[in-house]
């Protein structure tokens, strides 16, 4: 498949180069409003492809993505230290304007995933302007932050990442809502594994990795600048269950009818992944206390993306 990255800074250049490095895509085309960018990012990420793979990556315009199956949209601005996602709203409204305007009569089939922030709303704007069945505007959503959740909980047990099976859900954004209660290591409860093992799961330890995971982004911000690692391997994660039609259970944003009575907004719930994008959506049982917290985020999102769909 070939797969387009507009937007060739941090996220989509590491995008890139975890897909390059995987060797799931047979072509890569890195778009750019900064083209000598795109053409060095492409150059610099076809050297590790004779290591890895034999992937194709190189620069080129919005015409060069023509027979793209997917297309990753990480351009924009991103967080200076201390600035919330929700604070680059206006700003990437403008560029995704801009952007969707060029590549949408140049793919109109293409998968659209979005990793620009505050992605959720982008992922809505994405969906309202191209018209697109919500399937097949993907936004990266929390699969980074439940990848987060997934590492704190399985360090503090001892155990691999993936073998804790936990999301988080809502808002990839300050309002997100970690699932404890549908938590699982392995198929047994965290709070029955932990028990098991004598590592207690207390309050103390569930705020601190609840931390851990909701400030993350500000922690690396302040740093180094920028998080996209992890993004670019998110991204590369949710392409592969696209061209693999692997129908992975994987937490990503959608414009969903209904989140616990708030209707009409794209967030993030676990939903099911293969070759013609989301193919279901998938509610987790929760506590009361996560469902109201859930519905707060979705009442967030709500309150900033509607007056931009008038
Ligand atoms: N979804 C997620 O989990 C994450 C999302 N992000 C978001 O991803 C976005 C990109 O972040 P970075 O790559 O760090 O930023 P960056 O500044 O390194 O790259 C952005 C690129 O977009 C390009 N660009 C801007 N306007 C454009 C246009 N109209 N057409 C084509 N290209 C254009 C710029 O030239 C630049 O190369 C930000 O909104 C950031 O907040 C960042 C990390 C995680
Ligand atoms: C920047 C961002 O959205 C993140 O790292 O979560």
């Amino acid at each position: 498949m070939k797969v387009g990255i507009i937007g060739a800074g941090m996220v989509g250049s590491s995008a890139g180069y975890a897909l390059a490095l995987m060797g799931i895509a047979h072509e890569i085309v890195l778009v750019d409003q900064n083209h000598a960018l795109a053409i060095a990012q492409a150059e610099d990420i076809s050297h590790a492809v004779p290591f890895m793979s034999s992937t194709v990556v190189r620069p080129g315009d919005y015409e060069d993505l023509q027979g793209a199956g997917v297309i990753i949209i990480a351009a924009g601005v991103s967080q200076k230290p201390g600035e919330t996602r929700l604070a680059l709203l206006e700003r990437n409204t403008e560029v995704f304007r801009s952007v969707l305007a060029a590549v949408l009569p140049i793919a109109p089939d293409a998968i659209l995933l979005i990793a620009s922030n505050p992605v959720d709303i982008m992922t809505q704007i994405s969906t309202r302007i191209s018209g697109l069945p919500p399937g097949r505007v993907i936004g990266s959503g929390t699969i980074l932050d439940t990848a987060r959740f997934r590492s704190l909980v399985g360090r503090y047990l001892g155990i691999s990442p993936q073998s804790v099976h936990a999301y988080v859900l809502g808002e990839h954004g300050d309002s997100e809502v970690l699932a404890w209660s549908s938590a699982k290591a392995g198929s047994i409860s965290l709070e029955s594994f932990s028990r098991q093992i004598g590592v207690p799961l207390t309050e103390a330890l569930k705020s601190e990795i609840d931390d851990g995971v909701r400030n993350a982004a500000y922690k690396i911000i302040k740093g180094k600048g920028a998080t996209y690692y992890g993004i670019g391997a998110g991204l590369a994660r949710i392409i592969k269950a696209i061209v693999q039609d692997q129908r992975d259970v994987l937490s990503v944003s959608i414009v969903t009818p209904d989140v616990v009575g708030v209707e009409d907004v794209a967030l993030s719930i676990p939903r099911v992944i293969g070759a013609a994008g989301v193919v279901a959506d998938l509610f987790p049982d929760l506590a009361d206390e996560e469902a109201i917290a859930l519905r707060r985020s979705a009442q967030i999102l709500k309150e900033r993306v509607d007056p931009l769909m008038l």
